[in-house]
Formats: structure tokens, sequence, C-alpha cells
């Protein structure tokens, strides 16, 4: 990584643009967001992931699949209980098909949780692990935890703007809630890779009407509030336009059999070079519903529904996935925690 990436990663702050600007239309129904991200002021650059490797990140995205770390489990601690699992997510590799979320997926991804250097707090998401003797271990490291740490700072300007009065209205009662409610974040940066090569269609989804379907991953909603996607450019990411199936929009979990319905209707997310794609997540739904029912002017904000779809050879992408504590609160009814999403989630 050279001097060329510091530059124009410190640009993102102003291509956010004045928060309040950010209408409430625009919040509650665009069903994804795209936001300048690794651009300067002389108009969009032109690097992908793939372009960017030696100059930009000075490791190669794809040798982060060489590191199969083992996945660790998520866990918190509740006064006077024992010890929570939380199964499929926190950081580590996770082989093709093998996360419980996303059994017939044909995808691989390695994750990172928050690093230490950014909050000693506990989170419960376990440790990052990271190639021991690999040449490009300490580019790596330190490339990808500055990246976090901008992706976190970039949502949380966001999450801000989204909160502004004229948008979806404050979280949790007041600014100062909403960001204690990620003092333990438990974001994650994950590296993905899409690999269509041994493409077996039987080791798909078998869906309501019993047809197979194959998917890079298949529909669902991310968790969280929100999501930074930068991706190799390569098609085959789409989501949802259909407005009039609103109960898949507004599922309770992330994932569910609705959203495998023929009657969604698909679209193709452009890729523009040097933006990143934000997708809105069910705690955001969930977040920005106690205001939708507090006050008649103000509607609740969508979850986007995605979904990759198997369109090219190989496909690689970074997802940024800006997730509260794991035991942060809903603040409307059933006030369940987020770790008790997660958990029902994952079954
Ligand atoms: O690879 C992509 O473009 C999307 C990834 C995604 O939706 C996810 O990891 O949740
Ligand atoms: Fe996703």
């Amino acid at each position: 990584m050279g001097s060329n990436r510091t530059t124009t990663l410190r640009c993102i702050f102003t291509m956010l643009g004045d928060p309040s600007g950010l209408s409430h239309a625009e919040a509650a129904d665009s069903l994804f967001l795209i936001l300048d991200v690794f651009c300067g002021r002389n108009g969009p650059c032109s690097e992908t992931l793939t372009e960017a490797k030696g100059h930009r990140w000075g490791w190669d995205i794809s040798d982060v699949f060489l590191f199969r770390s083992n996945d660790r489990l998520a866990q918190i601690q509740e006064p006077g209980r024992s010890l929570i699992h939380i199964p499929s997510t926190g950081p580590g590799y996770r082989g093709v098909s093998d996360d419980s979320n996303f059994a017939g997926d044909r995808r691989e991804s390695f994750n990172l949780r928050m690093p230490q250097s950014m909050s000693n707090e506990l989170c419960g998401m376990g440790e990052n692990r990271w190639p021991s003797s690999a040449e490009w271990n300490e580019e790596f490291r330190s490339s990808s935890e500055e990246y976090f740490q901008l992706c976190f700072q970039t949502c949380s300007e966001l999450r801000r703007a989204l909160a502004h009065e004229k948008c979806l209205g404050p979280f949790l009662g007041s600014e100062a809630n909403s960001d204690r409610a990620f003092a333990r974040s438990s974001s994650l940066l994950g590296f993905t890779h899409y690999n269509y090569n041994d493409f077996k269609p039987s080791a798909g989804y078998v869906v309501a009407d019993a047809s197979e379907q194959v998917f890079g991953i298949r529909p669902h909603q991310d968790d969280g509030l929100c999501t930074l996607l930068y991706t190799d450019g390569q098609p085959g990411l789409e989501y949802a336009k259909c407005r009039s199936a609103g109960s898949m929009f507004f599922a309770e979990s992330c994932r569910s059999d609705e959203q495998f319905s023929k009657d969604i209707l698909w679209e193709e997310v452009p890729f523009l070079p040097g933006h990143w794609i934000v997708n809105l997540g069910t705690d955001l739904f969930r977040w920005a519903q106690q205001r939708s029912k507090e006050t008649s002017d103000c509607r609740s904000c969508k979850a986007t529904l995605h979904r990759v779809v198997p369109k090219c050879r190989e496909r690689y992408s970074m997802p940024f996935f800006y997730e509260p504590n794991l035991d942060a609160m809903d603040p409307c009814q059933p006030h369940k925690k987020r770790y008790e999403y997660l958990i029902e989630d994952a079954k």
C-alpha cells in the first residue's frame, strides 16, 4: 500500500457530503444506496478490487482464501447465565456451503472482527486470526485494519445522517444511546469468493415449488444497520425491486422461504468503480420502526433484500457489516437482543 491510498481514503468524508441532505424519501424508499468512496474530487476512479491489488493493498484478495483458519463462534456472557454461543457469526474462514445460514451457497468467506486497536471492550466476537508466516500478512493486517476503521467511521456518519430529524429520526432516543449501542460493536469485515467453476446444481436449494436454485448467496437481508459493499465488478448481485411484496422486506428474520418466491422482481445492482453499494439491514428496520409508530409522518425503513446469482465463473467482494453490540436491545416490541435474533436466524 502506498501513500496514494491514504490520500484517496481521506476524501470519503467530504464526498459523503452534508448529512442532513439525505432526504427521508431516499432513506425509506431506496432499497440500496450508493456512496462515493475511493474517489477523489475529480470524478470517479476506475479501480476495482482486482486492479487495485498491487498498488493499493499490497496483497491479493484471492490469497485471503488460502488461509483457512477455523471459524470462531461468537459468544456472550449474560449476568447469571452460562456462556451463550452464537453460531455462524464471528471472525474466521467458512468454506463453500459451510455457513449454516447459507448452506446451499457457492461461496466461501473470511471475516475479521473489529481490530483491538479500535476498542478494548469485549465485543464477544472472539479473536481475529492472521496467517502466521505469509509474506503478505503484515501488509494485509495493517491495511485491512485501516479499511475496517474507515468503514466503521463512514457507517457511523451514515447512521447519524439517517437519524437526522428530516430523515428517519433519532434512534434509541438519542445519538448518545445509539453511539453506546456500538461501543462493543460486532461489525465484521468480510472477504467473499464465489467460485462457479465446479458448479453442481444439485447442491443448491430446493424451494417451495420443488425446483432447484443455485446461488452465489441466497436471497437474504443483512442483519446490522447497514453494509458497505465493494466488489470486483463482476455481475451477479441483484436486489429485490417488487414493492408489493412488503412482508418480505419487513421480515423479522434475515432469511425466509418467502424470499425464494418467483413473484419477486430482481434487478442487477450496477457496479460503479470507486463507490460502495450500501445495503440497509434488519436492525435499521427495527430501530426506525420505533419512530414510525410514534409519528404519522414517518414510515419504517426497508432492509435491502438481495442475492448473488451465478453470472460469471468467479467473483470476489468485500462486504463490511456495520453491526451494533450483540446485546443491543430492540427499541420496540418484542424488545429482543441482537444475539437472540442471530441464534434464531441460524436455526
Ligand atoms: O458479494 C456480494 O456482492 C454480496 C455479499 C452479501 O450479500 C453478503 O455477504 O451478505
Ligand atoms: Fe448480504
